[in-house]
């Protein structure tokens, strides 16, 4: 079973950069662990720019707006400009008005962050639910004390570190009750590489709900093609031209592959040697792999 290209000499990482115009970053795990970047990546990013290459960054986390990210990558003190930065909560909130077109007497009632709410407002779509502190309760929850809003038509569902059994059946009788209802997910990422470890991920949040209504959402973010869609909507690229870096198989790598897109797999994230050798190898193949981001500092050297 082909494991992908190895690279390894500066001569290795210099015919990549060469060879692609469009460079598309996930984050978790590629670029940082939450506010830690990984050694190197910044460095690379500033060689990619100053190859007059396309940066793009495709995130499936959901907790930040685009306009967070941009606040996140200057705080890091990386270039990044809000056009390059696509996240699951824009994209799910795009698609909520422009691919179902949800009036906007219509709500959605939202399981995540901030950043889903942000992003849903930017296309002046109104929601409940979310970071609301009534929907935070450690209360039982009781039917009695809840009214359905008619006005719900869809269930937006992302990572939410305050995941609780009132959200859940909130969720739950908008989505049982309510045949027309969307259910549709950010992303379902099982788990995700935080500063110092791994942690559940978002669809870990959404999986009680799909086993509950034995239902599965639409999901927006990687590696589902909806998530390039919005790319592409803003973004022009040769797909031949193009490579996607990132460090979970099931996600980037067949978001690149679903894309026409090359693919590079670092193992800074999700996504270790075992997972892509051996007999228990994934079917998922990337065309190169790299330990890290920051290993294609070494094509400076080559060039010299
Ligand atoms: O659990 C999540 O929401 C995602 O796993 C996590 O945020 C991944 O983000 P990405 O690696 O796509 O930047
Ligand atoms: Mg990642």
């Amino acid at each position: 079973m082909s494991k992908g290209i190895y690279l390894s000499s500066p001569e290795h990482y210099e015919i990549l950069i060469e060879k692609y115009d469009t460079w598309m970053f996930d984050c978790d795990g590629v670029l940082w662990h939450d506010d830690q970047l990984i050694e190197g990546a910044a460095e690379v990013l500033k060689i990619l720019r100053t190859r007059n290459k396309a940066i793009v960054f495709v995130t499936n986390n959901a907790t930040k707006s685009r306009k967070t990210y941009k606040r996140k990558f200057d705080g890091l003190g990386v270039e990044a400009y809000l056009g390059e930065i696509f996240g699951s909560a824009y994209a799910s909130a795009v698609y909520i008005s422009s691919v179902i077109k949800l009036s906007k007497s219509k709500k959605v009632y939202v399981i995540g962050m901030i950043g889903i709410e942000e992003e849903l407002a930017e296309e002046g779509i109104s929601c409940i639910g979310g970071t609301d502190p009534a929907d935070r309760t450690v209360e039982p929850f009781s039917l009695s004390n809840f009214t359905l809003d008619p006005e719900v038509g869809a269930v937006l569902c992302g990572f939410d570190p305050f995941i609780n059994y009132t959200k859940l059946s909130k969720a739950f009788q908008y989505l049982s009750r309510n045949p027309g209802c969307h259910f549709l997910a950010t992303n379902t990422d099982s788990s995700f590489p935080a500063d110092g470890g791994v942690l559940p991920g978002a669809g870990a949040i959404s999986a009680p709900l799909r086993f509950a209504l034995d239902k599965d959402p639409l999901v927006i973010g990687k590696p589902s093609i909806t998530m390039l869609d919005c790319i592409k909507a803003k973004i022009d690229f040769d797909p031949k031209r193009s490579i996607m870096v990132g460090d979970r198989l099931n996600t980037d790598i067949l978001f690149g592959q679903a894309g026409g897109l090359s693919t590079l797999l670092v193992l800074t994230g999700i996504t270790s040697e075992k997972d892509i050798t051996g007999p228990n190898a994934s079917s998922i193949v990337p065309d190169f792999v790299t330990q890290s981001l920051g290993d294609l500092r070494a094509a400076e050297r080559s060039s010299r």
